[in-house]
């Protein structure tokens, strides 16, 4: 999407070879970008969150087994760095999908070919990834428009959570697309923007993102949702995912449930974004199921921001002496998911639902 009117993906290979990234730890205050020339580049920038987002993960990864290949294309060396990779983080399915669909392309070549498949292959899961964002923003958008003539003479309010716009894919993004396209569109629309800590994605990403489209939008707590659901201020949510499973269950970002029970309490629609590429056709229970990634407890206990002399300054918001507990996602079941937008169209959160949409796939 659009940084200052220049256009820009959140991952891109470099003339000679290496991989480039928009440093997402430095948003929203400053701009940068790291280059990524080797596997252990790649694992870092995943495990740190240089980049993240489920689609973003999945792409990096598939980048960072080129870059090993084009280390020693050797099969062992394609085996450890699927290994290392799909170790940096544990929740999002996109990461094993893209590093499997990699593995079984290198492992079946010649290892002199490898090199060039794997940037070739790389490089096509960017672009399906970013053709599969658009449709989901086009399907979604339909979504913004039948609440929008529900609601004449007033905005259309979305209550988002964490960031699933194009800063969590390689373009367009997941739930943010849909708001993109029907901005687009001409629909009147505004935006509730779940701060989501502790990483402050909303806060930090999203925010980011709508201000560069010009969106009209709020930052608000993360326990404010609920409130404004009570009190008719929100028309519908639109989240990501992580991993949804193929009866629907959706794990996303930690307290993604919350909202999703807020909002069945007060009879918001309640809406998850996803390309198939975040589908687990092998799990069925998310609860039981989803290994949820638990970070350090210092991304409880520790905030960054600016300070008032323009410096990036981290500081302990808590007391020395007490422990914080950092769960990465939770899983809201199928049954609080009104609906399921994918690229090839929406669907109930159900197995029927997704084999009605992915035949071939389930
Ligand atoms: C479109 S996937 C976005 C998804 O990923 C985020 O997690 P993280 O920032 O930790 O990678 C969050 O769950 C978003 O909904």
């Amino acid at each position: 999407m659009r940084i200052d009117s220049r256009h820009y993906r959140t991952i891109w290979e470099n003339a000679d070879g290496s991989v480039e990234a928009i440093d997402q730890t430095s948003l929203p205050h400053r701009f940068e970008t790291k280059r990524l020339a080797s596997l252990d580049d790649a694992v870092a920038a995943i495990a740190t969150m240089v980049v993240r987002g489920a689609p973003l993960i999945g792409v990096t990864g598939a980048y960072g087994l080129a870059l090993a290949a084009a280390a020693d294309p050797g099969d062992e060396a394609i085996e450890e760095a699927h290994s290392r990779l799909a170790a940096a983080r544990p929740t999002a399915v996109n990461l094993r999908w893209a590093l499997d669909r990699m593995r079984r392309l290198l492992l079946s070549a010649a290892p002199s070919d490898r090199r060039a498949l794997a940037f070739a292959e790389a490089a096509a899961i960017a672009d399906d990834d970013a053709l599969c964002c658009e449709s989901i923003g086009d399907h979604g958008a339909a979504l913004i428009c039948a609440a929008a003539a529900e609601h004449p003479g007033r905005p259309v309010n979305i209550l988002t959570h964490c960031n699933a716009g194009w800063l969590a894919a390689v373009d367009w993004g997941t739930a943010l697309a849909p708001i993109y396209k029907a901005a687009r569109d001409g629909i009147d629309l505004h935006v509730w923007v779940d701060e989501t800590r502790p990483r402050n994605q909303g806060a930090s990403l999203t925010a980011f993102e709508l201000s560069g489209e010009g969106i009209p939008h709020t930052v608000i707590a993360d326990n404010t949702g609920g409130h404004l659901m009570q009190h008719g201020l929100v028309d519908l949510c639109i989240v990501g995912s992580d991993r949804t499973t193929r009866i629907g269950d959706v794990c996303n970002k930690i307290g993604t449930y919350l909202k999703a029970l807020a909002a069945h309490d007060n009879g918001v629609p309640f809406y998850v974004a996803l390309p198939s590429s975040t589908i687990d056709w092998a799990m069925r229970d998310g609860v039981a199921e989803i290994p949820i990634e638990q970070r350090d407890a210092s991304e409880v206990t520790h905030i960054s921001g600016l300070a008032d002399n323009g410096a990036v300054t981290r500081v302990r918001v808590t007391p020395k002496g007490s422990p914080a507990a950092n769960y990465a996602f939770d899983v809201t079941p199928a049954r609080l998911v009104g609906a399921l937008i994918s690229e090839r169209g929406v669907c109930a959160a159900s197995e029927a639902g997704l084999r009605g949409l992915f035949p071939d796939l389930a």
